[in-house]
């Protein structure tokens, strides 16, 4: 298959789970309605972002609320469900995890966010998930008929590293659930998703909570969609909404064969 419909649920995320996991569903619907086979949703999309919050939402897998749900939705509406991010707990752990579901509504991946975000801005953002959250160790990516697709969440794309290593194993598409902050994403996310494209000649697909000027964490919005030459395909703005793209494999391929800049790499003389 050479060609699919992405769709990227940008939702308005509040203190109430049940909204919010009604909200996931009606928006998954509406995306499948509208042809797209492969969804994703914002990172944290079924709690307040807040180190005080994590514990309270956190579900267990397999028997959590909102990982059943997940899997309904995605059986529903037969399509690739990247289910956001949640905070998972396990062994007395909590994770900022993001489960994926296939069309039958099987669980088929996890990512729990690798890198931390741990930032202090003097008078701008001090952020520390560490205080509450701990660290996933594994590079995640799942097989699809349209090719290998990768997922790392929020601050995991800071790391030029774990992009690379997983376009090298493969990957044609990344999806990111994320939530950047009114200091750093009018500043770096376009940016940063547009250079992560662009060196590794992938589709990203970043999906960020609606902005919600009253809550404890401002997410910028802003979910948008790159392509392998850099450009930005389409962009939401700040309020919920769904966006949607066409993903051409075929013009990957074409881009990857005109600028080869995977075969380009030297690595005689580096390495990751
Ligand atoms: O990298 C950033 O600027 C924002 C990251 C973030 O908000 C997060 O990882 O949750």
């Amino acid at each position: 298959m050479d060609r699919f419909k992405l769709g990227l649920c940008q939702l308005q995320v509040t203190a109430a789970k049940e909204e919010n996991l009604q909200r996931a569903a009606a928006a998954v619907k509406d995306a499948a309605q509208q042809g797209c086979q492969l969804v994703a949703l914002p990172e944290m999309f079924n709690c307040p972002y807040g180190n005080h919050y994590f514990a309270k939402y956190a579900e267990t897998f397999p028997q959590g609320e909102t990982i059943i749900r997940l899997g309904q939705m995605a059986k529903e509406n037969s399509v690739y469900l990247v289910g956001g991010s949640i905070p998972e707990l396990e062994d007395d752990k909590l994770y900022n995890s993001s489960f994926v579901f296939n069309p039958a509504g099987e669980m088929i991946a996890r990512h729990r966010k690798i890198h931390l975000f741990d930032i202090d801005i003097p008078s701008a953002i001090t952020f520390r998930e560490s205080d509450t959250l701990s660290p996933g160790e594994a590079v995640t990516s799942f097989d699809t008929p349209f090719g290998r697709i990768g997922v790392a969440i929020c601050y995991d794309i800071r790391f030029p590293e774990l992009i690379r290593t997983m376009a090298l194993q493969g990957i044609v598409l990344l999806i990111l659930p994320a939530a950047f902050t009114m200091v750093t994403g009018p500043a770096h996310w376009e940016l940063t998703l547009r250079a992560r494209s662009l060196d590794n000649q992938i589709y990203v697909a970043a999906v960020s909570p609606a902005r919600d000027e009253s809550a404890d964490f401002v997410a910028y919005g802003h979910s948008l969609v790159t392509s392998p030459w850099g450009e930005v395909m389409v962009q939401a703005d700040e309020k919920p909404g769904l966006i949607t793209a066409n993903i051409d494999l075929k013009l990957l391929a074409k881009i990857r064969e005109q600028l080869p800049l995977l075969k380009h790499r030297r690595t005689s003389v580096y390495q990751l």
